[in-house]
């Protein structure tokens, strides 16, 4: 079975020869790195680059920090985050918090700057032996420090500067940065993340795999997927049997029509962090220049009884992606039921998964009618083999689509300007004249 497929039978786009043309100039960009933004273009050959030497490097690191702490606080933001809590979440057991803990736990930190939050942790980790993962590409990033601040000192006040030496690794730029600097001072094993790999490509660097192995996922599975999936997208594949060149095709012929969301949805409630990952990588790739669809999402179908209802008769503005997961892992049957007081027996003897796939196919038709296009990304199971092609299609369709729009899609300047603001309330020290200013605004 193929790793992925893509059904654009319900886009209502019909792909022109020029369409074509121009996503296939938009994909040699990638390769021949004319096109803007060329200098982070690390993540199109990543999975394929990536030296057997350096996953045995993060999976012996790996095993070290499994073996010297019951939960391993993961400190990341955006690009820095995501992409481990996503398959994290996704490979994980929806209800382990129920279940007799037998191997360490990876929880996140750095991810906002919640007060409750952090109490939480440091609360719920006081009985647990701990070590921690920080990463930040620029070293610089604010909720990250400040998380990494509060937990290297708890790390310390255990096990002494030497200890926590042995429990902290950092994931940063190879030579700039404070984290850097912070990691080099204090003697902490560190991994590089790429110069020409932005923080929302990440994934497949150690800033991805290094949580996930801790997590006791199987990165060379994801590795292979997205390696598998480097090969399906490439230049020379032709046009209709690349699907991140159709996809980006078709989204940007939707965007041209007037469409101006993005829904990612999914049948399966452990992809939620998926649509969080793909939401990042999308909206700061192509959200510029006054530009760019917005990317939104949904968990179906709880969602249908919240947003369904917009979605199906509100601002014929949007249309629909649906990751679509063939086979479940487990089987849940219905039961038959004697008094069947519920009106239920006519399911009895099927499996919840038929159930959910007649929602999708229900709701799919139902949202088409409606006016809202629908396109079906489908993966055979959720593997990590099957995570990780996934993620590498999203990320190439994002590199091509990006340019089709017109756009440097690796930048994001857009993201500074709320830094400002708060360096200036926060009394940043260079800030002095930004402080005075936003002051006098918020009189
Ligand atoms: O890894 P860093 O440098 O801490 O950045 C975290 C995230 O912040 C951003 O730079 C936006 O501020 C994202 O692009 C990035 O993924």
């Amino acid at each position: 079975m193929k790793t992925l497929k893509l059904d654009i039978s319900k886009a209502g786009v019909e792909i022109t020869p020029r369409m074509e043309e121009r996503t296939r100039e938009a994909l040699s960009l990638l390769y021949s790195k004319q096109g803007a933004g060329n200098d982070f273009l690390g993540w199109v050959t990543l999975p394929s680059s990536i030296a057997p030497q350096e996953l045995s490097r993060i999976e012996a690191e790996a095993k070290k920090l499994r073996e010297c702490a019951d939960v391993i606080i993961c400190i990341g933001i955006g690009g820095s985050y995501l992409g481990a809590k996503a398959v994290a979440e996704a490979m994980g057991d929806s209800f382990a918090a129920l279940r007799p803990r037998k191997e360490p736990v990876v929880v996140f930190a750095g991810q906002n700057l919640s007060e409750e939050y952090t109490y939480e942790l440091l609360d719920a980790v006081k009985d647990h032996s701990i070590a921690a993962i920080v990463i930040s590409k620029s070293g610089t990033t604010t909720e990250p420090a400040v998380a990494f601040r509060i937990v290297k000192a708890e790390i310390e006040r255990r096990y002494g500067k030497a200890g926590a030496a042995e429990r902290i690794v950092a994931i940063t730029d190879r030579a700039r940065g404070a984290l850097k600097t912070l990691a080099d001072n204090e003697g902490y094993a560190t991994f590089v993340i790429p110069d020409d790999v932005g923080g929302r490509f990440s994934v497949l660097t150690p800033v991805g795999l290094l949580p996930l192995a801790a997590a006791g996922v199987d990165i060379e599975a994801l590795v292979r997927g997205a390696e598998e999936m480097e090969r399906a997208t490439g230049e020379q594949v032709a046009f209709a049997e690349n699907p991140a060149a159709v996809y980006a095709t078709v989204r940007n012929a939707l965007y041209e029509a007037g469409k101006k969301i993005e829904i990612l949805g999914s049948y399966e409630p452990k992809l939620q962090y998926i649509n969080e990952w793909w939401k990042q990588l999308y909206g700061e790739s192509e959200g510029k220049d006054g530009k760019g669809l917005f990317p939104a999402s949904v968990t179906l179908t709880a969602d249908l009884h919240s947003m369904g209802q917009y979605i199906q008769e509100g601002e014929r503005t949007m249309f629909e992606t649906i990751v679509s997961v063939t086979a479940p892992k487990h089987e849940v049957r219905i039961e038959s039921d004697a008094e069947n007081l519920d009106g239920l027996n006519y399911l009895a003897g099927k499996r919840l998964s038929e159930v959910n796939r007649m929602a999708e196919l229900g709701v799919q038709l139902a949202h088409v009618d409606g006016g809202v296009p629908n396109l079906r990304i489908e993966i055979p199971e959720i593997s990590a083999h099957a995570l990780g092609a996934l993620l590498y299609f999203f990320e190439k369709a994002c590199g091509i689509s990006g340019y089709l729009l017109g756009v440097n899609p690796f930048n994001q300047p857009g993201v500074e300007a709320y830094k400002k603001n708060m360096f200036a309330l926060l009394e940043k020290p260079g800030y002095e004249a930004e402080t005075k200013a936003i002051r006098e605004r918020l009189k």
